[in-house]
C-alpha cells in the first residue's frame, strides 16, 4: 500500500531535472510503522518509482503520464464553470519564475499530456455560469478578493492531474491503485458517551487526486471523522489507512512524523501569534529540517501564490480572518503534502473571503493534491459540483459523485 506516499527506491522516473531539495520537498517519507525507513525527518529519501503509478502524487509535468489512465488536456482539467477566475493551465505566464513554488523547480511544459478520449471524465462541473450573489461587500473584502483572484492567476498552480471522478475510481479500484484514504468498519465511542457513537461503522474510500466535501448536522462526526484521519483521535475499532499508514497500528512516537506529511487546515487558523506569516509557514518547514537556503526561497513563493505576497512580515493580529486563513493554507501546503484536511476552512469568514479561499483549495486540488473539506457552506457545496459525503450521527448516509449540500441545518 502507500504509492501515494513514496519510499526509498520508488522513483527511477523522476526527472533529472529536480535538485535533491526540490525532490524531498515534494516526496518526503516517513518512517512506516516497522521501522524500515529512518526516523530522521532530515533524511527526506528522493522517491523513485520503477513502473509508473498513474494515480501517483506527480507534481513533475515532464514526468511521462501513463498511458492507460487520461491525464487532463488542459482544457479539460480547467473546471471553468466553478471558478471562473481561474485561468486554464496553458494561459500565458506573464513571469516564467512564478512557476516556481507549487510547481517547486518544475520546469516548463513542453509536451501536451496525453489523454483518453474513450474515459470521460465526470468530475469536471457543468458549464453553468457561476451565480452566487455575494451580498454587502466591503471595499476591504474587495481588496483582499481582488488580491487573491489576483493570485491565482498565477500559473505556478499548473494542473497535473484532474480530480478523480467515479469511473476513475472504479478504474483506479480495478487497477489496483491505493486509496489514499481508507477507513474500514469505523466506530469511535468516546468514554463520555458511550451509548452514542460518535462514528459508527464508517467505511470510506478517497483516492488520490479527489476533491471531497464532508456534510452533516453539527454533531454528526466530521469532525471525529477528520480528527481520525491525522490520528488525534483514535477509533475504538475499525481500520484506517491513511496513505498506506495504518493508523491503528502505528506507534505513538511515529505519529509526529506521520502528520508532518498531512496538511491540515481548521476553522480557527491556529498561527502562532507571535511570529509573523513568515515565521509561521517557515516554521512548518523549520520542523522537518528543511535547510535555510530551501525555506528562503519557498516560503516568499507558497505566500506569494496565496496573494499575501505584501504581507509576509505582518503578525497573525494584523492579518484579516481571509488572510489569516491564507497564511495557514499556505503553512499547511508549503511542504507540498498529497493529502490535505480542512475542517470548517471557512467557518469564521465572510461569503466573499470564503469563496476565495475555497478557489484556493481548489487550484491546490489540481496540483494533484487529495483534499477532503467538512463544511456548513451550502452554497459552496452546491456551487462545486464534488463528491460529497453526509454524515448523520456517525454514519455515512450519502456518498455522492458531484452532489450538493442536502437537507441539513446550519
Ligand atoms: N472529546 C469528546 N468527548 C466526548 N464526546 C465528544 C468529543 N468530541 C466530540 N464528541 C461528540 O461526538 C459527536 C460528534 O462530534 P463532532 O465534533 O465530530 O461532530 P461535528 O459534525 O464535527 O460537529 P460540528 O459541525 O458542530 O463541528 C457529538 O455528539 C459530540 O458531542
Amino acid at each position: 500500500m502507500g504509492n501515494h506516499f513514496r519510499k526509498p527506491g520508488d522513483g527511477e522516473g523522476a526527472s533529472s531535472v529536480q535538485t535533491p531539495d526540490v525532490v524531498a520537498s515534494h516526496f518526503t517519507v516517513v518512517p512506516d510503522v516497522a521501522g524500515q525507513a529512518s526516523a530522521e525527518p532530515q533524511a527526506a529519501p528522493v522517491a523513485t518509482a520503477s513502473e509508473p503509478d498513474p494515480f501517483a502524487y506527480n507534481p513533475d509535468l515532464n514526468q511521462p503520464m501513463p498511458v492507460d489512465v487520461a491525464a487532463p488536456t488542459p482544457d479539460a482539467a480547467a473546471p471553468a464553470a466553478a471558478v471562473p477566475t481561474v485561468p486554464a493551465p496553458d494561459a500565458p505566464k506573464s513571469d516564467p519564475d512564478e512557476s516556481r513554488l507549487f510547481m517547486s523547480s518544475v520546469p516548463e511544459v513542453t509536451q501536451a499530456q496525453p489523454s483518453i478520449p474513450s474515459v470521460p471524465d465526470p468530475s469536471l462541473p457543468p458549464q453553468v455560469p457561476d451565480v452566487r450573489v455575494v451580498p454587502e461587500v466591503t471595499a476591504d473584502q474587495q481588496a483582499e478578493v481582488a488580491d487573491l483572484d489576483a493570485a491565482l492567476q498565477d500559473p505556478g498552480f499548473t494542473s497535473v492531474f484532474a480530480p478523480v471522478g467515479d469511473s476513475r475510481r472504479k478504474m483506479a479500484r480495478e487497477a489496483g491503485v491505493d486509496p489514499v484514504i481508507l477507513m474500514e468498519h469505523v466506530t469511535k465511542v468516546y468514554p463520555a458517551q458511550p451509548n452514542k457513537p460518535a462514528l459508527d461503522d464508517v467505511n470510506l474510500e478517497v483516492y488520490p487526486g479527489e476533491f471531497v466535501f464532508l456534510v452533516g448536522h453539527s454533531g454528526s462526526g466530521k469532525t471525529t471523522l477528520l480528527r481520525s484521519m491525522t490520528r488525534d483521535v483514535k477509533p475504538t475499532s475499525g481500520r484506517i489507512l491513511i496513505a498506506g499508514q495504518d493508523l491503528m497500528r502505528i506507534k505513538n512516537r511515529k505519529v509526529p512524523f506521520f502528520r508532518r506529511q498531512i496538511g491540515t487546515v481548521f476553522q480557527d487558523y491556529k498561527l502562532l501569534p507571535g511570529k509573523t506569516a513568515y515565521e509561521n509557514v517557515a516554521f512548518a518547514l523549520e520542523c522537518i529540517g528543511k535547510p535555510r537556503g530551501v525555506i528562503r526561497s519557498q516560503v516568499p513563493e507558497v505566500l506569494r501564490l496565496v496573494g499575501l505576497a505584501d504581507q509576509m512580515d505582518s503578525m497573525p493580529d494584523q492579518l484579516s480572518g481571509g488572510e489569516q486563513q491564507r497564511v495557514a493554507v499556505a503553512r499547511a501546503m508549503v511542504n507540498r503534502p498529497p493529502l490535505l484536511i480542512c475542517d470548517e476552512p471557512t467557518g469564521n469568514l465572510d461569503p466573499a473571503i470564503s469563496l476565495g479561499i475555497m478557489k484556493l483549495l481548489e487550484r491546490i486540488n489540481r496540483t494533484g493534491t487529495t483534499v477532503i473539506v467538512a463544511t456548513h457552506d451550502r452554497e459552496m457545496v452546491d456551487s462545486m459540483h464534488r463528491r460529497v459525503v453526509a454524515l448523520e450521527a456517525g454514519h455515512v448516509v450519502r456518498d455522492q459523485e458531484r452532489g450538493g449540500y442536502g437537507n441539513y441545518g446550519a
